[in-house]
Formats: structure tokens, C-alpha cells, sequence
């Protein structure tokens, strides 16, 4: 179990993260929140890579900060990876392989094979890292996150830049590894956690806004989301606020709006998204009115 007891950073007057408590066991949890929110920081922390203003960060009890044989039960991607540009995936693993200390050359082999796998670049494997896509060095970087088992698995944006398809394949990566441990990713992108996770953490300027199920954080936007289809005449003189969508159809354009009242008297209200709920819960447009 991961936990968090009132484990906050501060630059110098400013809270960059304020003190939260956190318990994360196996399965996967997303991370989301604006720029600037704190994700990057609570994941170094969690990671063991800051050092905390307050509080502490623990792995079944023990401190992330309590030396090698805990932070090795920790796998952590940064939002950047960066590796030596001429070194192959296979070389690559291999040196991060003796670097966390995994035994002798067959277990070095045999843990190098079984990453390569589980981050899809068995076929690439002997190709130098110069000549892979973002997504193919996104993955890699994951793999060197999971060599060695870690019991945690720590991802700061994964998809970020990727096209659909390779997005898929890395969301496929990080739920295969949710299966046996905790993995934590943090992402704009909702749709990449909306079918993965059971858990969400929404992090705003530093502080922790809501910790719990997709169907929770929806809940944000109950009674707020309305729907109606305008004509073309209405939708060119329309100046909405609170617009989420609009999509043209033949009759007019329906559109879709968050507020506390019905933006025209023939809107309806409508079961709101889990990013509806989100952006709900980040702008506070529960007050909004048309
Ligand atoms: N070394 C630092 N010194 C001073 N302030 C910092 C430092 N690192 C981060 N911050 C501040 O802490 C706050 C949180 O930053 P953080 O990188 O954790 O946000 P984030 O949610 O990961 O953002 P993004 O989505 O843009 O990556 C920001 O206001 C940032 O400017």
C-alpha cells in the first residue's frame, strides 16, 4: 500500500502541493488537474525523488525516502524520458537492469525479454533508440519503470503527443501492469483513464479537490448539463459561457452547456460525462448562470 500522510512540498511561502493524506493499493489511479496543479510534484514526491516541506510518503510503512531497497519497489516515468539516442531498447534495459541490481547475466536476460514484451518492442528490440517513434521511447521508458517488478509504478503523462493507435497500445501496457500493482498516471486526456480507472485523484493549485470513482466526479455536473438544438439563426447569435459542444446536424446544431439554469426554455437536462463533472469541479461553474 501506497500512503501519504500529510505529505505537502512549499517553495519557499508558496505550497506547491498543501499537506494531503493519500492510500493507494493495487490497481490503476488517475491523476488529473490543469497545469500547474501539483501532479508532477505530489508524483516526485510519491516516487521518492523530493524531498517533502511536510509530512511523508510510504510504502507498506516504510518511508519511499528509506534508501535503495525501497525506492527499487518503485518504477517512475517522467514526463520527459530521455535515453542515449545510439543505445538499442534491449542495451538500454539491460544497463538499467544492472543499475537496480537484478542478479547475474541470465536474470538480467530473462528480466530484459519478459519488459520487452509487456511494452510491445520485442521486434524493435535490436534497433537504436535514435530511429524509434514518441510513442515507441514512451514505452520504453515505461519498460525501464517496470523492469525489476516493481510492487509501484509511478507515470507522468504517458500519452502525451501520441496518436490514437499508440495511445491504445501504451493504455493496454499500463492496465496489463495494473493488474498486479499499484500504477498511478497522471493525464489531460480523460478518455485515457475513463475505462482504466477506478480511481481519481483531481488535484487544482495545489490542493487535493476529489478522490474517488469516475462516476463520483461526474456527479460534479449533476443537474448543470443541458442540451437543445439551436437552428443556425439562433446558433449565430448564441454568446454562451458555460458552451461544451455543439454538432451541426442537418436541422441545426445541438449543443451541450453546463450552468445552474437552462441557457433557453426549451433546453433540456442531460446525464453529465465524467469530464463534465471534472471541469464542473476545476472552473466551479456549479454557480454559473446564462
Ligand atoms: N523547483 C521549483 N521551484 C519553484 N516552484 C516550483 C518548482 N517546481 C514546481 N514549482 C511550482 O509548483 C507548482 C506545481 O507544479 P507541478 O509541475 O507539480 O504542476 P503539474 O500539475 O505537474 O503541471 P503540468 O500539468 O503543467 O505538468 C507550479 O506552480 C510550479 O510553478
Amino acid at each position: 500500500m501506497l500512503t501519504a500522510e500529510r505529505l505537502g512540498k512549499r517553495y519557499k511561502s508558496d505550497w506547491a502541493l498543501y499537506p494531503l493524506n493519500l492510500r493507494l493499493g493495487p490497481g490503476m489511479h488517475g491523476l488529473l488537474g490543469p497545469n500547474g496543479a501539483g501532479k508532477s510534484t505530489l508524483m516526485r514526491l510519491l516516487a521518492g525523488l523530493l524531498q517533502p516541506s511536510s509530512g511523508d510518503a510510504m510504502l507498506d510503512g516504510v518511508s519511499v525516502r528509506d534508501g535503495r531497497k525501497v525506492r527499487s519497489r518503485i518504477g517512475y516515468v517522467p514526463q520527459v524520458f530521455r535515453m542515449y539516442p545510439q543505445l538499442t531498447a534491449r542495451e538500454w534495459l539491460r544497463h538499467v537492469a544492472r543499475v537496480k541490481g537484478l542478479g547475474g547475466r541470465a536474470a538480467v536476460e530473462e528480466a530484459v525479454e519478459r519488459t520487452l514484451q509487456a511494452v510491445n518492442l520485442t521486434k524493435q528490440a535490436d534497433r537504436p533508440a535514435r530511429t524509434y517513434s514518441g510513442g515507441m521511447i514512451k514505452r520504453l521508458g515505461i519498460g525501464q519503470a517496470l523492469i525489476g517488478s516493481p510492487d509501484v509504478v509511478i507515470v507522468d503523462e504517458p500519452t502525451a503527443g501520441l496518436d490514437p493507435e499508440e495511445r491504445v497500445r501504451l493504455r493496454n501496457v499500463l492496465a496489463e501492469a495494473a493488474l498486479t500493482r499499484t500504477v498511478l498516471l497522471s493525464t489531460h486526456v480523460l478518455s485515457d483513464i475513463q475505462s482504466s480507472c477506478r480511481n481519481l485523484l483531481v488535484l487544482s493549485e495545489g490542493r487535493l479537490l476529489y478522490q474517488g470513482g469516475p462516476s463520483g466526479l461526474a456527479s460534479f455536473a449533476d443537474r448543470r448539463v443541458w442540451t437543445w438544438e439551436a437552428s443556425h439563426f439562433e446558433w449565430s447569435r448564441l454568446r454562451l459561457d458555460g458552451l461544451l459542444s455543439a454538432r451541426e446536424t442537418s436541422d441545426g446544431i445541438i449543443c451541450r452547456a453546463l450552468g445552474a439554469q437552462p441557457p433557453t426554455p426549451y433546453a433540456v437536462q442531460a446525464e453529465p460525462t465524467m469530464e463534465e463533472g471534472y471541469i464542473s469541479l476545476i472552473s466551479g461553474r456549479q454557480a454559473v448562470d446564462f
